[in-house]
């Protein structure tokens, strides 16, 4: 993924239009052959041009000091959006107001701020170990009228990085975000802008206080996994921005080290700027694969098992009509299974599975069964899937089948391939 695709950054802004809304960034506009840009390495620049973008386009006014961290907007937006992508993927399961969590959200507290602006029933508890900029995190949010929505806590260095969840045993949120200090020492802040592996806009940089942690950023998020794993369930979705490469092989080792298979990665690119994040779960919600799987084969080996699976499906020209109609017979056959409309009039089931009925074995066992022998079904289901059919290119046709939750990969698999052989069968004929 190169920008987010809800991120409207991915064509540049119009800077004259941009400093006509908001005069402050005029006298930074250059001319640069024949339309307008702003020079990217100035500090002050990159400042305005924030402010511009927040005040223009999301009526956020937002103030932060020279000696601290003044976020570039469309690299902060990516994270949200993709946030974003993860809370809607049960969302069709029934909503309720969101809680996330933002370790270390800085002067600006642009991760609430943004995040509140875009999604009406979103709430933050949000943490830092510097007073300074909490300090002015807390007067940004109050001056955008967020302050009955966003928490600020200030914690310490030693505290756990989850101290608002540990703190308060009966505290529950539904995602952490994190953008974590970079660099474990100053001579690593030197060897890596030696070494371009930063942004050229290295004039944005900040206070040693937020940008160097003990054993850089890998050690901080590998933190994270450590307490998510005491934690469990009390956060559905654990994420963390990651700045460097290698961070990722480490931090993916950890997750798995743990034995958690439940993790996804994201990766988003804004002209010669690579960032990654990841998401990891104790729970057992699963994300589809287009948030959770990147196509980068350089970190190929890092990807997570797949929750989408497609199966090509030929069938006749008399047949496509009757596609959805098929799909329905076919799912509403799976014996002890309940089937619904993902939404009104939409063509996505939701399969909700409370035990295998499906697989040879399964068949086998309740044909020989007494029929009072019948086993007492779970009132909670086993197993959900969402299932719809993708057309490709008009002669492509796919039946797609999502695991949205569920704590057994087998019976998720064998359920796939189980309608997508009968949907076959019938689509043949
Ligand atoms: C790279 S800055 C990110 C600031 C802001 N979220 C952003 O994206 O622009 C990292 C932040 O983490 C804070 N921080 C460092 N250690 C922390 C800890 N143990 N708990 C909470 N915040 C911490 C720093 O003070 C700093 O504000």
């Amino acid at each position: 993924m190169h920008m987010h695709p809800r991120n409207p950054y991915r064509t540049p802004p119009d800077f004259c239009q941009l400093a006509k809304a908001y005069p402050a960034l005029e006298p930074c506009l250059i001319s640069y052959s024949g339309s307008f840009s702003i020079d990217f390495k100035d500090e002050n620049s990159q400042r305005r041009l924030t402010e511009a973008l927040l005040h223009c386009d999301f009526g956020i006014s937002l103030n932060v000091p020279l000696n601290r961290l003044c976020p570039p907007v469309p690299n902060r937006l990516n994270y949200v959006l993709w946030i974003q992508d993860i809370i809607r993927t049960t969302e069709f399961l029934g909503s309720k107001p969101v809680l996330g969590v933002d370790i270390g959200t800085g002067a600006s507290a642009i991760y609430p701020l943004l995040s509140c602006k875009l999604n009406s029933d979103w709430s933050f508890i949000v943490t830092d170990i510097d007073n300074f900029s909490l300090s002015c995190a807390q007067s940004n949010i109050e001056k955008n009228g967020l302050a009955g929505r966003i928490r600020v806590f200030e914690t310490t260095p030693e505290a756990p990085i989850f101290a608002p969840l540990h703190d308060d045993p009966n505290a529950k949120a539904d995602f952490t975000m994190c953008n974590p200090p970079f660099y474990s020492s100053r001579e690593d802040v030197t060897a890596s802008a030696n070494s371009k592996e930063f942004e050229p806009n290295a004039v944005c940089t900040g206070a040693d206080v937020e940008m160097i942690t003990d054993g850089g950023e890998s050690s901080f998020v590998r933190r994270m996994i450590d307490e998510s794993v005491e934690l469990g369930e009390r956060c559905r979705w654990y994420t963390s921005m990651l700045g460097k490469m290698s961070s990722m092989t480490e931090v993916i080792g950890a997750i798995r080290g743990h034995g958690i298979e439940n993790y996804g990665i994201t990766e988003f690119i804004q002209g010669s700027t690579r960032r990654w994040a990841v998401v990891w779960s104790l729970s057992d919600f699963r994300l589809s694969d287009n948030v959770a799987r990147i196509a980068n084969p350089q970190i190929q080996n890092l990807m997570p098992p797949r929750n989408t699976l497609r199966q090509p499906i030929r069938t006749s020209a008399q047949n496509i009509e009757r596609l959805t109609e098929i799909l329905s017979t076919v799912l509403g056959a799976v014996e002890g299974t309940r089937v619904v409309n993902a939404e009104t009039s939409s063509s996505r089931f939701v399969v909700y599975a409370t035990k295998n009925t499906w697989s040879r074995a399964a068949r086998r066992k309740n044909k020989h069964a007494a029929p009072d022998s019948a086993e007492t079904e779970a009132s909670t289901p086993n197993l959900i899937c969402l299932v719809q059919w993708i057309y490709r290119d008009g002669n492509e046709t796919f039946l797609e089948c999502q695991w949205v939750q569920g704590k057994d990969r087998s019976l998720f698999e064998g359920f796939a391939s189980h309608v997508s052989r009968k949907v076959s069968e019938v689509v043949s004929q």
